[in-house]
């Protein structure tokens, strides 16, 4: 389970804080999606997750260690438990799709018949095992980032956190992506935390969300939770969205759901 409290994270020189006080709980075995207009701080929050970036003030627990306060020793070990994938793949081009899974567990120590085993582990489940030997400049963007959600479970992370993956994707591609990444929770277990603009990426695949807005926490919660506030922003959101379908309707029970449908 992940639970900040009270985090704020001020960066030098800068006018306003990209969080202020956020609060919130991720449930351990979900999806969830942090919501946000650009700058509202998403990129901020989770890389406070994994502690890219130090909070100014806050807890920071996952799995009920505070992350906040661990010695780097300690933060190398837990980086380990926290994939991530970035809209842009960041892939290696002068390295195949193997040999770009592989590098993480190359310098993480991972002896080689390990390694091997794990690439091809991960290359199954994200449907590339006939590419491993390809390179990056031969792959499609949907391939590219099926690669780089392959590199991430490579190490064997109780967490992924998606920055924006699929913003780069046509529609299709992006639900083909969302589609594997609900596929891999429910074969792993893991938690995914993603960011995203697109109220369908958190339809379509999370059990919960947040909004953040100047910093600041609007809402989160379950989507549960969030479709039985009534006035809530995020319900308003998730209804006035033009993909808002009779399944998520139904799925929420949203009555009154037409007429907030534009
Ligand atoms: N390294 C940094 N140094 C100084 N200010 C930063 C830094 N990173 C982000 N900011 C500022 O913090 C605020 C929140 O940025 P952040 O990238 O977290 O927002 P975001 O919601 O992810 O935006 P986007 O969707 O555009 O990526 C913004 O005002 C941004 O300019």
């Amino acid at each position: 389970m992940i639970k900040l409290e009270n985090v704020s994270k001020q960066y030098a020189g800068a006018s306003a804080p990209a969080l202020a006080n956020v609060s919130l709980s991720i449930e351990a075995g979900t999806i969830f999606g942090i919501l946000g207009r650009s700058g509202a701080g998403k990129s901020t929050l989770l890389r406070c997750l994994n502690r890219l970036e130090k909070p100014t003030q806050g807890r920071v627990e996952i799995d009920g260690q505070d992350i906040v306060q661990l010695s780097v020793a300690q933060l190398r070990r837990q980086r380990q438990q926290m994939g991530m994938i970035f809209q842009h793949f960041n892939l290696l081009h002068s390295r195949n799709v193997s040999d770009n899974i592989d590098l993480s567990l190359e310098i993480a120590g991972v002896a080689r018949k390990v390694r091997r085993q794990r690439v091809e582990a991960v290359l199954q489940l994200v449907g590339l095992d006939a590419f491993a030997g390809a390179w990056p400049s031969q792959l499609s963007g949907g391939q590219k980032q099926r690669v780089g959600i392959a590199r991430a479970l490579a190490a064997q992370p109780r967490y992924l956190l998606c920055d924006e993956a699929t913003s780069a994707l046509d529609p299709e591609t992006t639900a083909s992506i969302l589609d594997l990444l609900a596929d891999i929770q429910q074969q792993l277990g893991i938690t995914i935390v993603l960011i995203t603009h697109e109220m369908a990426v958190v339809k379509r695949i999370c059990q919960g969300a947040a909004l953040l807005e100047q910093g600041q926490l609007v809402e989160s919660g379950s989507l549960q939770q969030i479709m039985a506030r009534k006035e809530g922003r995020l319900r308003q959101m998730l209804l006035q969205d033009g993909e808002t379908d009779r399944a998520f309707r139904a799925r929420f029970h949203a009555q009154g759901a037409a007429r907030c449908v534009a």
